[in-house]
């Protein structure tokens, strides 16, 4: 569908217009009386998101982001489905699976009753999903835009056979500085380091970036709390479907080598994804579905 027939078929006057964005990639912009957002249909991305009271966005999105068919955009909520992190199988497929590559379709919008937008994405296998990974599925983004931002991620399983997946709302928070950031509710959590060897350690007090960090946390708390001192906010992070958590910032090293970030873009940024990695693998059972949710908030002091 192009721009106008997507307009004309799912637009809701100036609370929900599709346009052309960057790269030519049609993007959904939501305007409502409780915030404001955009949405990238390519990756079924949410790219930015920004309560009307509030002086900065949810999201960081990097300004060398690609917007490119095949490439992920740095930035947002990228979804990584059916796997998280590098091929579970090793056959040198994409890190991440391929949904955060791949154009998704236009399901339906609507006005809730608060007044708030929900855009549902949704996307069905192919012969070239197919090909990459031999399964049916009937996957469902559901996004709303209100006070809060709102993701649930629904797998469908209409095979024959149980369907084995990773995932995660790989989100990218927007901080005024990692060096004044801290995540709590982690504490006495065990995680597996994977700077370290994947070597299995127990968080000891509020997670701090000093240095490059990449880790799973194991039997999460559903409730978890991005403390963002220097804009004088926390991020409240609410969850249902995982037992796992991964917090990343690639440091300065990382982030100079990275040609779609900034040298310093690790200082403006911190990963805290809602996931279903490592050992946390959910099983579909033909014809039964599985719903992964993230529910973010902006608590201004
Ligand atoms: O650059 P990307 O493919 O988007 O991946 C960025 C990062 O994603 C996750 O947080 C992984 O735990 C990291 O190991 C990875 O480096």
């Amino acid at each position: 569908m192009n721009i106008e027939q997507l307009n004309q078929k799912y637009g809701i006057g100036e609370q929900v217009v599709f346009k052309e964005g960057e790269g030519g990639l049609p993007f959904i912009h939501i305007k409502n009386e409780k915030a404001n957002a955009l949405i990238s249909i390519y990756g079924g991305q949410v790219l930015a998101f920004r309560p009307i009271h509030a002086q900065d966005d949810l999201l960081f999105l990097s300004k060398r982001a690609y917007y490119q068919q095949g490439k992920a955009i740095k930035g947002g909520v990228p979804i990584c489905w059916p796997w998280f992190g590098p091929d579970p199988e090793g056959k040198g497929r994409s890190a991440h699976g391929f949904m955060r590559n791949r154009m998704w379709d236009v399901i339906e919008t609507s006005t809730t009753p608060e007044n708030g937008t929900r855009i549902v994405l949704g996307s069905t296998d192919t012969e070239e999903t197919r090909s990459i990974w031999p399964r049916a599925f009937i996957l469902r983004l559901e996004i709303t835009i209100s006070d809060t931002l709102n993701l649930e991620l629904i797998t469908r399983n209409p095979g024959s056979q149980v369907c084995t997946i990773t995932q995660a709302f790989h989100t990218y928070f927007n901080v005024g500085d990692i060096r004044q950031t801290h995540v709590s509710s982690l504490e006495n959590t065990r995680y597996i380091d994977k700077v370290h060897d994947n070597l299995e350690k127990n968080q000891i007090g509020a997670v701090t970036i000093e240095a490059e960090v990449d880790r799973i946390y194991q039997s999460v708390d559903s409730n978890l709390i991005i403390h963002d001192t220097a804009r004088k906010r926390r991020i409240r992070i609410t969850s249902k479907g995982n037992r796992t958590a991964v917090v990343w910032n690639p440091w300065a090293k990382i982030s100079t080598e990275m040609a779609d970030l900034e040298d310093d873009d690790y200082l403006r940024f911190i990963c805290v994804e809602t996931t279903n990695a490592a050992t946390d693998r959910v099983h579909i059972q033909p014809g039964s579905e599985f719903r992964l949710v993230a529910n973010y908030r902006i608590e201004q002091d």
